[in-house]
């Protein structure tokens, strides 16, 4: 059997992001500008291979040691990768899909700049899962629509807090408006996926910077009090939900104000349930940045990166990426993916 191999892009949560956590609603899309990719050949052992820089284990000395510790934490890819295997296979197992004899060697690499809210991490477990559906073969029988729930759950497994936002927005590709409602998640176990035309996103920009910050460590704290019952997060990520409501129909209509003004709420209704601390001061900065030119800015996931619309043009952009350049952040035009789905997925959404 030939080589396989995936890639999964970086999403951008554009509207409604973080309220998937929380039975809300997002429109996100698939980010060309990064990507992970997973390779897997057939072996005579399973072997889970570490990366040689996210997954370091040999260091210059025990300062480098403890410095790569405080900037980038414990943690690499490889557990990501084990996490899938099992969530897949015990998927299968509870389904009743056979799976055929036979090991594997699987490695994986990402440029998607670490832990900085484009979701990285489920960028490798995304494109892990493909491989593991084409390695045996069951790509017909496992939904599109419960195949972020496989990556969730991965990540779920290694006590990740994280909703389906980026998992959704990774497996369908292209622009997807997403209902995570509690009736039909309770009733399906997944939300409403409908894709939308990417040519109705205006241009739209990235802002980041090198300082990783763990998104399950930043959600925790909010989902406790919403877990608790906590009015005020409850109430408050209703809100953040209707603003995709509300994105949607602005997009559909073209109307790109409007759309600006979301943004902008999306980021004061986070800063308001989420402390600055976990926020971050870099990552408020880099939202700060954008609006004293008068652009919309907004997290693109948890935290490290910003997605901008300049809705004056031109003149404003010039104006941004100066303006990134002075502040040390990097500023790049967004590239949307568009949709990654085959015929036989399609064939999987077909039949219900
Ligand atoms: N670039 C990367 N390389 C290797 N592992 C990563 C990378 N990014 C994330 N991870 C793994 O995923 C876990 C969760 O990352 P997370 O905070 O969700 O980052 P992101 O915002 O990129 O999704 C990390 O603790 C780490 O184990
Ligand atoms: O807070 C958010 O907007 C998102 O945070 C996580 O994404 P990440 O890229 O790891 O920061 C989480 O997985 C998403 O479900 C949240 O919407
Ligand atoms: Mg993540």
């Amino acid at each position: 059997m030939a080589v396989i191999e995936h890639k999964s892009y970086a999403r951008v949560g554009l509207l409604g992001n973080p309220s998937d956590v929380y039975y809300g609603k997002t429109l996100s899309f698939s980010l060309g500008n990064f990507w992970a990719s997973v390779r897997l050949e057939p072996s005579k052992d399973l072997l889970i291979v570490p990366h040689p820089t996210h997954d370091l284990v040999r260091f210059n000395s025990i300062t480098h040691l403890v410095n790569r510790l405080q900037s980038e934490g414990y943690y690499g890819g490889v557990r990501l990768l084990m996490a899938i295997c099992k969530i897949f296979h015990n998927f299968c197992k509870d389904n009743n899909i056979t799976l055929c004899e036979g090991n594997f060697t699987i490695s994986y690499d990402t440029n998607i700049p670490r832990q900085t809210g484009l979701s990285g991490s489920s960028a490798i477990v995304t494109a892990a899962l493909n491989c593991l559906i084409d390695f045996y073969e069951v790509r017909h029988l496992i939904k599109v629509e419960v195949r972020p729930n496989l990556v969730l759950n991965a990540e779920k497994e290694l006590g990740i807090v994280a909703g389906l936002q980026d998992r959704v927005a990774q497996t369908y590709g292209g622009l997807v408006y997403m209902d995570f409602s509690k009736k039909h998640m309770d009733e399906f176990g997944h939300g409403i996926y409908t894709p939308m035309d990417i040519a109705l996103l205006p241009p739209l920009y990235l802002i980041y910077a090198e300082n990783p910050s763990d998104s399950g460590k930043v959600h925790s704290t909010v989902r406790q009090r919403w877990l608790a019952g906590d009015e005020f997060i409850i109430s408050t990520m209703e809100e953040v939900a209707n603003i995709a409501v509300e994105g949607q129909k602005a997009l559909l209509a073209k109307d790109y104000a409007k759309l600006a003004t979301l943004m902008n709420q999306n980021f004061d209704l986070r800063r308001h349930m989420f402390d600055d601390d976990a926020l971050g001061a870099v990552n408020i900065e880099m939202v700060e940045v954008a609006r004293r030119i008068g652009a919309a800015s907004k997290f693109t996931g948890s935290g490290g990166a910003v997605v901008v619309f300049c809705p004056d043009g031109p003149s404003q952009v010039k104006q941004l990426v100066d303006a990134c350049q002075e502040a040390g952040f990097v500023c790049e035009p967004i590239k949307v993916m568009p949709s990654f789905l085959n015929d036989i997925d399609l064939q999987t959404l077909a039949s219900k």
